[in-house]
This record gives structure tokens, sequence and C-alpha cells, in this order.
């Protein structure tokens, strides 16, 4: 049923989709969409079944409802006025367990047996845990214990993030998942990679004659990845408070977007061989051995109350379910290097807040100067060539470039080419997790982590986090609606460098750059 041209209608096999915490919200505000986005767009199967699973009781004809007002609130399509809704809402139907209950996965077995009969589905199960990671294991086991496994086709587990609480845990979970799913099954999601830009920064990368040949150390100064985030902890204090920005944001979107500016370009592009080469990069990432090094090179913070938008805001202490006494970072920046040939020498400054002053993310490569300045004696100073991806809201690429200002005889100024993908493209930028659940149907895994990836990424930041663990109390703090603490500066300001402006604005907000909403 796609009603636009331009998109590829590759469909999804036919399958049943389990939706394991159908009542929550990730199934609420991205799955049950993503899932209409891929029915708008031709792209499921017409023999496709969902069932959402959790413990609390509804009807088919409730979830169908539920399923509803999510697409309702969230989808990028809204329902069409006189669309055939049953067409789509009969393939989803609900069924209520307790997860540790292997006989509720007996009963579940009947219930998908039945519906791959009336829709004709090959026995194809793609199990999605949009649940508490605690669940994984218990999920994972009743599975196979309640007959789940034994369908015709394939099974494959969709896991969310977090993948454990430090590389000890991860390794435990992975161990479980193992029993029953070989690694190929497994699709961990890094919804960062799910992302356009994210994804586009291969084709950037690979897919240009000019970049390449400037990718290393000689002719890159840093690299600087900015994630921020305006909104606060919101309802989410209680699993916040216990894992804070490092382990939340640092872990997994932060360092997966490093690797891939950072990775060697593979021979082929087979997932196999793109976590080849990113795992390469997360071994190579010079690990902070002593408490010394962690403090010379990361920056921990929490937000105090502050402002935004003449709007007044608690401090994190002050929010729900987090301990009046927490420590527990809500910003962190670092100084990270890549020990390897192509990037021996160069910093990759990297930083993430919540209730920081916009919602961007943005990946900016700043390019060595030239080696003379031949304008310094008409008192020019040039500005470094930045090539910017913008990941998110906006979506696009430009390159800061210098050049004379029209009508001036000798006025140097910095000016941007760009690439603005969201005004181009619109709301119709698929969402990270359409493609994700698209891919993880099709079976490929490039946008997804592999367990090694997952492993190096632990064993980078248990080393921070215990060092911080030695003095809990050593949190900076900044207020709510600004930009971090001070000591974020310092950071760069060791090596000569700055924060660029994010979000085409600097910190007095004055845009520079001209697709800057
Ligand atoms: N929300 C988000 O934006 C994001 C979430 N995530 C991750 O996704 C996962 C889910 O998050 P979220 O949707 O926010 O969590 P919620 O707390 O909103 O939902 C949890 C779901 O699990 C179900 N559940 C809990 N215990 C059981 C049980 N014993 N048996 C069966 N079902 C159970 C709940 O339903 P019921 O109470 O009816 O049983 C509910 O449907 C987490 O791992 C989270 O870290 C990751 C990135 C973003
Ligand atoms: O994984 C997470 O990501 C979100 C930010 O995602 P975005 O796509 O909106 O940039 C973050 O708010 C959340 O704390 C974290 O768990």
């Amino acid at each position: 049923m796609t009603d636009n041209p331009i998109v590829e209608t590759l469909q999804a096999p036919s399958a049943v989709f389990f939706i394991f915490g159908a009542t929550g919200d990730l199934a609420s505000r991205k799955l049950f969409p993503a899932i209409y986005s891929l029915y708008r767009e031709g792209k499921l199967a017409e023999d496709f079944a969902v069932i959402g699973v959790a413990r609390r009781p509804r009807t088919n004809e409730e979830f169908r409802d539920n399923v509803h007002e999510s697409i309702d609130e969230f989808c990028r399509y809204k329902i069409q006025p006189g669309e055939d809704w049953n067409k789509f809402a009969q393939h989803f139907e609900y069924k209520s367990l307790d997860i540790n209950n292997v006989d509720g996965f007996r009963e579940l077995r009947e219930q998908t047996e039945g519906l791959e009969q009336k829709f004709s589905i090959p026995g194809n199960r793609l199990f999605f845990l949009a649940l508490a990671p605690e669940l994984f294991g218990s999920v994972s086991l009743n599975l196979r214990e309640g007959g789940m496994m034994d369908g015709q086709g394939w099974n494959r587990l969709v896991i969310e993030k977090p993948f454990g609480y430090d590389l000890e845990s991860a390794r435990k979970l992975n161990t479980e998942l193992a029993q029953v799913f070989a690694e190929d099954e497994i699709f961990r999601i890094d919804h960062y990679l799910g992302k356009e830009m994210v994804q586009n920064i291969e084709v950037i990368r690979f897919g240009n004659a000019f970049f390449e040949p400037l990718w290393n150390n000689q002719h890159i100064a840093n690299v600087q990845i900015t994630l921020s985030e305006t909104v606060g902890v919101e309802e989410r204090g209680g699993y916040y408070d216990h894992s804070g920005a490092l382990r939340d944001m640092g872990q997994n979107h932060m360092l997966q977007m490093l690797a891939m500016i950072a990775m060697e370009p593979p021979s082929r592009l087979l997932p196999e061989d793109i976590h080849d080469e990113k795992v390469k990069v997360l071994r190579s990432l010079r690990p902070y051995l002593t408490a010394e090094e962690v403090d010379k090179n990361v920056v921990r913070a929490q937000y105090t109350a502050g402002s935004a938008k003449g709007k007044e805001l608690p401090g994190y202490r002050e929010e729900d379910k987090v301990d009046p006494e927490s420590n527990t970072e809500t910003y962190f920046s670092a100084r990270v290097f890549v020990d390897n040939f192509r990037w021996a020498g160069v910093p990759f400054y990297i930083r993430t807040g919540k209730r920081l002053p916009v919602k961007t993310t943005e990946i900016i490569v700043e390019f060595k100067r030239t080696p003379t300045n031949v304008y310094l004696g008409q008192r020019h100073n040039l500005e470094p060539n930045l090539l910017v991806i913008r990941v998110n809201p906006m979506e696009g690429i430009y390159i800061k470039i210098n050049a004379k200002k029209p009508g001036s005889d000798s006025e140097i100024q910095p000016l941007a080419m760009e690439f603005c993908q969201s005004c181009m493209i619109g709301i119709n930028s698929p969402e990270a997790y359409e493609r994700l659940l698209e891919d993880a149907a099709q079976g490929d895994s490039t946008y997804f982590t592999r367990w090694d990836e997952v492993a190096a990424a632990w064993s980078f930041i248990d080393h921070i986090d215990h060092a911080w663990k030695q003095h809990p109390s050593d949190v900076k703090s900044y207020p709510a609606g600004s930009w971090g603490p001070e000591e974020t500066h310092q950071l760069l300001q060791q090596d000569g460098f700055h924060w660029w402006p994010v979000n085409g604005q600097d910190e007095d907000n004055v845009i520079w750059q001209a697709n800057s909403r």
C-alpha cells in the first residue's frame, strides 16, 4: 500500500513480529508507528502478524485501539480518513503473560501457530524485546522451553539497549542468550545506527574521492561529536539514576559514531566486514587506566536547577525517582584517542548531556590549517575548514570554507557549502526504528552491534567508571539550560582547540549558518 513513488518496495519476508513489552513506552512511541510506516510503504509482506506481549490484561480489540492511538500520536504517516483500518489491525493480537512463567509461552506457541495458519506465514519469528534488561535472559530461555523456537522458519532476537551494565554483566547476558540464539540470530539495537545520517557517514567517506586522501592525522586536527538533549530524565529517573550519561549514551551511540568515523574502508560492504573494521577501532581506543588519566581526559557533571526559554527547570536531584543525594552524571565529555597509524595524535572530543540548550547531534571534523597563512599580511586569520555531519534533528552535511567576501577587495569570510537533507526529504526520512525493524526482518545485521563491538566498548567505559567510583562525589555541576561545566572547555584548550558551535549557533545563539532552525 505505498503512496510514495520514490521508496524502494523490497518487502521483508513474511513473519510474525513479537513485541515483548507491548504496553510500554518504547512500543507505543517507536515500534507500532514503525510497523505502520513499513506497511504504508509496502515494505511489509502481505502475510505478516504482530503479537503484543506483556502482563497487563488486554483483549485483542483493546490492544488494536492502543496501536491506533500510538500511530495517531507518534507516526510520521497518519491514518487516512476512510482507510480500511481493520485491514491492518486484523494482523495484531495480544497475549498477556509473565516473562518468568513458561506456561504462558506454551499458550503463546498455540496462538502463534493459529496466526501463522490464518495468514499463511511460513514459521519466521522475530522476537523484539522492549523490556527491562533484567528480563532478557529469562525471556530467551522461556522462548526455547515454551517451544517458541520450533517453528518451520527462522528465529531472530532483536534486543534493546542497554546490553549489560558493564563488561562482566554484558558477558553474562551474552552467555545466556547464546544458549538459545546463535550470534547471527541476535540483533542488538543501537538506534543511532538506524539514523539516516549515521548510515550516510559510510557513503560520504567511501563514496567520495576527495575525503579519503585527507582522512587521517596528516590533515585532520580533531573530531568533535556532540549529542545534546534539552530534555531531563522525564519519567525514566529510576533507570537513569543507575545508568548515567556514560552508560546511557557513551558506551553505545557515541562510540558507535566514533567508530563509523574512524574505521578503515572495508574491502566489501558485507555486515561482517563492517563489524570487523569497527571492532578494530573500538579495540584501539586508548584505555584510561588510572584515576589521573581519567581526570585529565574525562569530565562528568550533573545539572542543577536552571532555566530554558523562560521556563524554570528543576535540578536532577529533584527529579522523580532520582535519589536526592545522587551523584549520577547527566553530562560527560571526553578526549579520546584511537591509537593506530591513521589516527595517532588526533583527539576525538565527545560530549553528551541532558538539559543542554539545544537538541542536536553533530559530528564536526576539523581540518588542519593551511601550511602558511598568505593573508596574514592583510591581517586575516583564516578559520580551519570543517566538515559537519548533522545527524539529528536536522539532517545534512556542510563544509565550512574560507572565501572572499563578495564586493570587498580582500576581506575573507567563512561560509558553508551545504546539503540539507531534511529541507529536501522532510518528514519522509525514515525513522531509525523503521529501518532497523526492516533490516532485522531481512536478516541484515549491518546496522546492529556485534558482540565483540559491545565488549570492546564496555572495556573502554569500565576503566572510566572504576576511576569515578573511587571518588563518587567528585561530580561537577551545571545549571539546566547551559552548555555544561566549565571544565569541558579545558579538555580542548589544553590542545589549543575549542568546541565549535553546534546547530549553526554559537553560545550566544548567534546564527552563522544558513539552514539552522
Ligand atoms: N523508551 C525509550 O525511549 C527507550 C527504551 N529503551 C529500552 O527499551 C526497553 C523498554 O523500555 P520502555 O518501553 O521505556 O519500558 P516501559 O517500562 O515503558 O515498558 C516495559 C514493558 O515491559 C512489560 N513487562 C515488565 N515486566 C514484565 C514481565 N515480568 N512479563 C511481561 N512483561 C513485562 C511491561 O508491561 P506490563 O507492566 O503490562 O507487564 C511494559 O510493557 C528498556 O530496555 C529500555 O532501556 C531504549 C531506548 C529508548
Ligand atoms: O538511547 C537513548 O537515546 C535517547 C536519545 O535519542 P534521540 O534519537 O532522541 O537522540 C536518550 O534520550 C535516552 O536517554 C537514551 O536512552
